[in-house]
């Protein structure tokens, strides 16, 4: 695939020519034909001398027409859509009558198709209701292109109104700020500039409970009460995020609990995180997805990566700021703990997932010849928040690092950078301040090495020391001594048991798995199905059957076709993959399910399977 703009391997419109500044939008939702359809009237902002044409991104729309609207009257304009190029979908190029400077705005008459890659279509039966259809959206990355033409790269920060057209006895809810809804006509406004991938939209039987002044959780009614419990620290999590990173300014702080189908732990859609329910555990320990999200306001959602080569300054910074949120609420020990935890998670990344792909370890990466979703991984979630812990350690501490953050947010908000933006900030602030130290960043390393992270921060292994303890018990002792063991009679949190587990993966060569372990293993630390919800648990624990070779296929595709996370059935899939007898077996399952699947899910899983779709 050619690199399809000098701005943004991703996308074909041309945003140092011309940046869509606000749209408005009008939407009918169809469930029986499974397409919305309406039109967007864009208004665009032209920053070269004249344009002639205007590009736009679009992926399986049907464009009915496009008329550019100048004093009041329409004129219709020609308009050309290239055939699609995989992952990227196609261009549509729109000719303007004359040599035009300025601004300008277009009306486009357009319908989605019944395949557009951001919706997942429910029916009744595939909700907990099973009385009414439901659909939901997931843009990031590059998926927005499906629902509407636009330009479809984080460069481009627009607001937007929308008027969204629906069954009266559905809910329709967006990622912005609710003016009101009347017989089926629900309307939303976004006034802080975003970029596409942050459009989202959910219409279904849908309802809402309070769980904080500023926060709804939105569910189905089925899970609402539970939901509202789980996610009730919400507000202490906004709070301590706003002493972190300043003021939050998108109003409203809402959640809905998407459908198990969702494909990842949570997207930071504005005003409307959507999280999955694979986070309700019941014990409130698996929330910290709430706080990435919530930090998100700042980290991607107002200081945004210009192109997805450097999406870690959207994730490195979130699990940064995430991790001083749970440092704040719960000790610093439970930061670092946070910290090593996940680089567990990058570890079995990159030995696994990654292992033929070595160039998508670095912490930037070349999207040129990749589409963002085959790109997508842990790396510039754990490498990049680890690069950011080493210069705040090195700088002296939170002490100080903690107003360059501030700084650096309230600098580059509302606008998109690329890292080398970052880079430039940090020589700007700390130049007078700390030389000697800024001199020891190696930044090149950093950036552009490949595979684990170059230097290793002097974590507090407090609580993971409990954790390696046990593993160690696991993966070195006789089944007789480990029952004997008095390490054993320390409870471990749920926490720590997602770590142990994560260890014993790590080390599953040398650990003899065999199905009394697994067993015993499952019994101590109460991690069968009727003993625990939690589904990172039940994740590793899977794993672990595979890794050990247990043909429970059964309780394998319990869970994973109980959610669609792909954090959870990408990893099953693929272990099953590498194993002779599982691999038929999660093919026939995959063909069984796949439908039940978001696109990206699908196309992912059968990617590690090494089938066609
Ligand atoms: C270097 C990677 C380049 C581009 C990737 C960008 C986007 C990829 C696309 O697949 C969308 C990702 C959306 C992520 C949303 C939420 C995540 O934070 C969830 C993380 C996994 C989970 O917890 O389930
Ligand atoms: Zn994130």
């Amino acid at each position: 695939m050619p690199r399809l703009s000098t701005t943004d391997p991703s996308s074909y419109s041309q945003p140092e020519l011309v940046k869509i500044k606000h749209i408005d939008i009008d939407w009918s939702i169809d469930f029986g034909t499974k397409t919305i359809s309406g039109f967007s009237t864009i208004q665009f902002v032209i920053l070269t001398k004249f344009i002639e044409e205007i590009l736009l991104d679009v992926s399986d729309i049907n464009v009915e027409s496009v008329n550019v609207i100048n004093e009041g009257c329409e004129i219709p304009l020609k308009f050309t859509i290239t055939d699609p190029v995989n992952d990227i979908g196609s261009k549509l190029t729109i000719m303007l009558p004359t040599k035009t400077d300025g601004e300008v705005t277009l009306k486009i008459i357009y319908s989605t198709s019944a395949n557009a890659s951001a919706l997942q279509w429910l029916t009744p039966e595939q909700t907990l209701g099973k009385k009414h259809p439901y659909v939901f959206s997931q843009c990031q990355a590059i998926h927005a292109r499906s629902i509407l033409p636009c330009q479809d790269s984080p460069s481009v920060k627009f607001t937007y109104n929308a008027v969204i057209r629906h069954s009266k006895v559905l809910t329709a809810l967006m990622s912005s700020i609710r003016q009101g809804s009347e017989n089926g006509i629900t309307r939303y406004s976004q006034t802080v500039p975003v970029p596409s991938y942050l459009l989202a939209i959910a219409v279904g039987d849908i309802h809402s409970k309070r769980i904080g002044p500023r926060s709804l959780v939105w569910a189905e009614k089925e899970i609402l009460d539970e939901a509202a419990e789980e996610y009730s620290d919400t507000e202490t999590f906004l709070k301590t995020a706003e002493d972190i990173c300043g003021p939050y300014l998108w109003k409203d702080y809402d959640l809905l609990v998407m459908p198990p189908s969702f494909p990842f732990g949570g997207m930071e859609n504005p005003s409307l995180t959507f999280v999955t329910p694979t986070t309700i555990a019941g014990d409130k320990s698996l929330v910290d997805v709430v706080a990435h999200e919530i930090a998100h306001s700042w980290t991607g959602n107002l200081v945004t990566n210009a192109n997805f080569e450097h999406f870690w300054l959207n994730e490195g910074f979130t699990v940064f700021v995430e991790q001083k949120i749970i440092g704040r609420i719960r000790g610093s020990e439970y930061r670092d703990f946070s910290a090593l935890h996940g680089l567990s998670d990058l570890k079995d990344t990159i030995k696994n997932q990654l292992a033929n792909e070595p160039e998508l370890t670095k912490l930037v990466v070349d999207l040129s010849n990749v589409g963002p979703d085959d790109a997508f991984s842990s790396v510039p979630y754990m490498k990049g928040s680890t690069f950011l812990r080493y210069l705040e350690d090195l700088f002296g501490g939170p002490i100080v690092f903690e107003p360059f953050l501030k700084s650096y947010l309230n600098k580059f908000k509302y606008e998109s950078i690329l890292t080398k933006d970052f880079q430039k900030y940090v020589y700007e602030y700390f130049n007078d301040k700390i030389p000697d130290k800024l001199e020891q960043v190696d930044w090149d390393k950093w950036l552009f090495t490949e595979g684990m992270p170059i230097i290793i921060p002097n974590y507090d292994t407090k609580v993971y020391d409990a954790c390696k303890n046990h593993s160690d018990l696991w993966a070195t002792k006789s089944l007789d001594e480990i029952k004997s063991s008095p390490l054993l009679k320390e409870q471990l949190t749920s926490i720590q048991k997602i770590e142990v587990l994560s260890e014993l993966l790590e080390n599953s060569e040398i650990v003899d798995l065999n199905a009394e372990k697994v067993d015993l293993l499952t019994a101590t630390y109460e991690m069968s199905k009727s003993r625990t919800r939690n589904a990172e648990i039940r994740f590793r624990l899977m794993r672990l059957v595979i890794k050990a070779r247990l043909q429970r296929f059964d309780e394998i595709f319990d869970f994973a076709n109980s959610n669609f996370r792909m954090k959870f059935v990408r990893p099953i899939y693929r272990d099953l993959a590498g194993w002779d007898i599982g691999k038929p077996v999660a093919i026939e399952n995959f063909k069984k399910v796949k439908d039940q699947m978001m696109k990206v899910c699908a196309y992912t899983v059968a990617k590690d399977l090494g089938i066609d779709l």
